[in-house]
């Protein structure tokens, strides 16, 4: 029987991507949709660490289960790091993608491509319900691109080109992502990080 986690988020997006890194593991990752929990986490922390670590804990006060969380953001260097850890609220926190992408490209009109550098980061926080917490964090670098390229993946994928493979994470299928991501790298960190502090444990 696979040990259940359940994944404190409300994202789509991200559960995709986890579930196809979490796929060889001894764990079944489900959503706190389907765990039928339905709350409001208030994301203040001032890191994304924080705030992975506010979401997983939020959740563990009303589960039975590992807890894990992912916070991430993108960072672009010609705007001092913004959206940063408000990447989610960048804009309003109801404003289409589309829109914030534009606004992304605007703020950045006329900027060189060599000032264009941004990153995505994630930070992932897994609670045990015996109280430990494991962190791990993840980065991609790329560039802010002129205009929207591919429909895959979610948030600012469109814009945000990896030089390495030519292409804007939108434009990779998710497995291709997976590998190189901000998400990829910190889960594949966490996973790591639990074989070797939870073996023989439980
Ligand atoms: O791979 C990514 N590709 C594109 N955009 C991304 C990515 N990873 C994070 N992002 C952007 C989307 C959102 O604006 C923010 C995450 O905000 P964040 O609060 O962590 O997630 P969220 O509110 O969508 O879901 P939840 O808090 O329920 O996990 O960064
Ligand atoms: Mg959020």
């Amino acid at each position: 029987m696979k040990e259940k986690i359940i994944f404190a988020t409300k994202n789509r997006g991200k559960i995709k991507e986890i579930n196809m890194i979490m796929e060889d593991t001894n764990y079944e990752v489900i959503s706190m949709e389907d765990a039928g929990i339905d709350i409001d986490i208030v994301e203040d922390g001032s890191t994304f660490l924080e705030n992975a670590i506010i979401k997983a804990k939020e959740v563990m006060k009303i589960a039975d289960c590992i807890v894990m969380a992912d916070d991430s953001g993108l960072e672009v260097d010609y705007l001092d790091k913004a959206p940063g850890i408000y990447s989610a609220r960048f804009g309003g926190e109801d404003t289409s993608y589309r829109i914030k992408n534009k606004m992304i490209i605007d703020k950045l009109e006329g900027v060189e491509e060599k000032d264009r550098t941004a990153r995505f980061v994630c930070a992932i926080a897994a609670v045990f319900p015996d109280g430990e917490v494991l962190t791990t964090r993840g980065t991609v670098e790329g560039i802010i691109i002129h205009e929207e390229r591919g429909s895959n993946g979610f948030g600012y994928d469109p814009i945000f080109y990896v030089p390495e493979y030519s292409c804007t994470t939108a434009e990779m299928d998710n497995e291709s992502k997976n590998k190189i991501s901000h998400r990829g790298k910190a889960l594949r960190s966490m996973k790591a990080k639990m074989e070797s502090h939870r073996n023989g444990c439980k």
